[in-house]
């Protein structure tokens, strides 16, 4: 039967580079360079501004007002609640405020976006949610790949605080639902529509590992 995990199994090898990229090691083990994870915090700034756009366009694609709801309640968490998260959560970084408004797009970013945007505009709400799936669902699964490593020593790493977003249930019951709501419409879909799918959640798990290695490398 197709399943969301049938996605992840046509590109398991991208997808275990994504999840568990040295960018997140090196976090889970608390020897990230503050740096990095800075520069990474500060480009994610821009990329949820953008993924909030992408939700509005998922609004559009909506069938009934049911998916409507349900796109809108994910803009309005990340214009309303997400977004002003981040800028507090980056002060404790020393990052402020104005520094995220002015800030340079890193090509990862910028090709990372394009590719989400060409895809919701150009498919429907199931290509939409699919090319959405390795951020949505891929961090909660990070985090709990992380949570099954032996070397993650949560009181004396500076970036438990990060990790517990995406282990908090809240997250992780987002993530569940989305995983049963992309089941559902994969169950009557036929092989070359699956095999499109794939094509699409492939590129975004590649474009995902590379925003982990544009932290890394602080790159622009
Ligand atoms: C790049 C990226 N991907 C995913 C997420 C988690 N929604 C995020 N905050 N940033």
């Amino acid at each position: 039967m197709t399943s969301f995990y049938s996605l992840i199994r046509s590109c398991q090898t991208d997808w275990d580079h994504y999840i568990q990229h040295e960018f997140i090691q090196q976090l889970g083990k608390g020897i990230l360079d503050i740096a990095c994870f800075q520069h990474y915090l500060k480009q994610d700034y821009l990329f949820l501004i953008n993924f909030s756009r992408v939700w509005g366009l998922a609004v559009y694609k909506s069938h009934d007002i049911t998916e409507i709801r349900q796109s809108l309640n994910s803009l309005k968490t990340i214009a309303e609640v997400e977004l002003d998260l981040h800028v507090e959560y980056c002060k404790k970084w020393r990052i402020t405020e104005n520094e995220l408004k002015t800030l340079t797009e890193a090509k990862a970013n910028t090709d990372y976006t394009q590719f989400v945007l060409d895809v919701g505009l150009n498919g429907d709400i199931l290509d939409l949610h699919i090319v959405l799936a390795p951020c949505l669902i891929g961090y909660g699964m990070i985090a709990n790949w992380l949570r099954k490593q032996h070397w993650y020593d949560a009181k004396n790493n500076p970036y438990t605080s990060w990790i517990k977003m995406y282990i908090s249930k809240a997250f992780q019951q987002t993530m569940q639902n989305e995983i049963a709501w992309i089941d559902q419409r994969l169950l009557n879909i036929d092989t070359s529509r699956f095999e499109q799918l794939t094509t699409i959640f492939k590129q975004a798990t590649q474009l995902e590992a590379n925003f982990w290695q544009m932290g890394l490398d602080r790159s622009f």
